[in-house]
């Protein structure tokens, strides 16, 4: 690892002393859905932390959180097999030929796991005598302090770290402040990765990016996009929008309403209109796919439609793809194959029905080779791979290509304008300051 490209207040794991230590290492393994692995991809890239600990006569405990089990508004927690870290075990299993232990704590009704108790003690054990590889606790949203606030919350960063002699955080893709991310960070010495090293590396090259530099931001997550946004737009030279987001932009652009598009992401948009009127930074895409349904591909129910027919008052239905051809369009085409730097957070249409908009966009920026290219976002990428298998494959041996194992964490890092401000990359620098000497 090229350490004088990362900021020296931030403690890595290159200097710990991991000889005969227990090692608690928070990862995003966020990739099961429905119980099942989509794309392995953000697991892959921590096994060669894992290696190296273990190399070093560490003992691990992984944790990691699955899915957004639970509800915002109720506060309740949906415990269940669909985001168990069952499947990811059995993958890291198959790969590493060892075996990992996941303890199991009393679920307390709709309230999640309450506390770690002692029969962790025994897998501990096992894992100090090596009966076992490893031990691979519950999603960590299982567990009610994990997003809570005051006494659950700190409760639980306390009992974490009290499993352990050291933590790791490699979890890029984590940018949310909990209490397996930030607080147990308090606790003890504390180390970054060398995935979150390799991340932060690379995060340089899109915060301070050659240019001309090309954003593609799409996607359904407008709400979470939409402050990171302000930001990317006053970096980029051209913003290339999908998706709901761009939804929101035509409706604030052309005075339509649009299926499914609510009134708040479209105040929003309005906003990124005005800013975009004198700039013009905003490169259309010209053609989209109208559809009466959300239900999904119904044949007689779609069309290609043009926003040169756009008229103020319209009510139009629902957009679910950008339609190839928008791309080929001379404005668009010269964006990004002008481009030097490609950010691309961006799924352009309602997969797996409405395909063909991400499949063309994934495609015209390969043609671009004289662009560095970076990936960010769990979607993002496995819908790349799915759409578009053999470039996938391609670009993932390509040095022209870059994957981030987050895409919610590049687009915070734009708004906090730099990769140090991530709340759980700061813990990490904090507790440096704390336990040194
Ligand atoms: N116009 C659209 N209408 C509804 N859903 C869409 C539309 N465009 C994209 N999507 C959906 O958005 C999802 C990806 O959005 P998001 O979660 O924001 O991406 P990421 O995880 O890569 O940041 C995909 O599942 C895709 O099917
Ligand atoms: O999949 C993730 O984010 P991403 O879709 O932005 O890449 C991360 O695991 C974060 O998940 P969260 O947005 O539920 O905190």
């Amino acid at each position: 690892m090229n350490r004088h490209l990362i900021d020296s207040r931030l403690p890595l794991i290159q200097d710990a002393d991991l000889a005969g230590k227990v090692v608690l290492v928070r990862v995003d393994h966020n990739v099961v859905k429905k119980g099942v692995i989509h794309d392995p991809y953000r697991i892959d890239a921590t096994l060669g932390t894992l290696y190296n600990i273990v190399e070093r006569g560490g003992r691990p405990i992984l944790m990691t959180h699955v899915g957004r089990p639970k509800d915002k508004k109720t506060g309740t927690i949906k415990v269940d097999a669909g985001t168990s870290v069952q499947p990811i075990v059995e993958y890291l299993e198959r790969k590493l030929y060892t075996t990992f232990a996941i303890p199991e704590f009393p679920v307390d009704g709709d309230q999640g796991i309450r506390q770690i108790d002692t029969s962790i003690n025994w897998h501990i054990r096992d894992l100090n005598e090596h009966r076992i590889g490893g031990i691979y606790l519950p999603n960590t949203r299982w567990f009610s302090g994990e997003a809570a606030k005051g006494d659950a919350r700190e409760r639980l960063a306390r009992q974490l770290a009290g499993l352990a002699d050291v933590f790791v955080n490699d979890a890029f893709g984590s940018w949310q402040p909990d209490a397996s991310t930030f607080d147990v960070a308090e606790h003890l010495p504390s180390y970054a990765g060398f995935l979150m090293q390799k991340e932060l590396i690379n995060l340089r090259h899109v915060l301070d990016p050659e240019k001309p530099f090309v954003a593609v931001v799409a996607g359904a997550k407008y709400d979470t996009k939409i402050g990171p946004l302000q930001e990317i737009y006053k970096k980029v030279d051209h913003l290339i929008l999908g998706g709901v987001i761009y939804n929101a932009f035509l409706c604030a652009k052309y005075g339509i309403t649009v299926g499914g598009v609510s009134e708040t992401d479209v105040k929003a948009a309005r906003e990124l209109v005005a800013q975009d009127k004198e700039a013009g930074k905003i490169v259309e895409l010209p053609f989209l796919v109208e559809s009466d349904t959300i239900e999904g591909r119904v044949e007689g129910k779609y069309r290609t439609v043009s926003a040169s027919d756009f008229a103020p008052g319209q009510e139009r239905g629902y957009f679910l793809d950008i339609a190839p051809e928008s791309f080929d369009t001379p404005q668009v085409a010269q964006a990004i194959a002008g481009a030097k730097t490609i950010f691309v957070n961006a799924v352009m249409g309602l997969t797996p029905h409405f395909y063909e908009g991400s499949q063309k966009l994934d495609a015209t920026i390969d043609a671009n080779t004289g662009a560095q290219k970076f990936y960010g976002g769990g979607d993002t990428l496995q819908e790349f791979k799915n759409l578009s298998p053999g470039l996938y494959l391609a670009a993932m041996d390509s040095a022209q290509y870059y994957f981030f194992t987050g895409g919610g964490t590049v687009l915070k890092a734009i708004e906090e304008g730099s990769p140090y401000g991530l709340d759980p990359v700061k813990a990490l620098m904090e507790n440096k300051e704390r336990f040194k000497g």
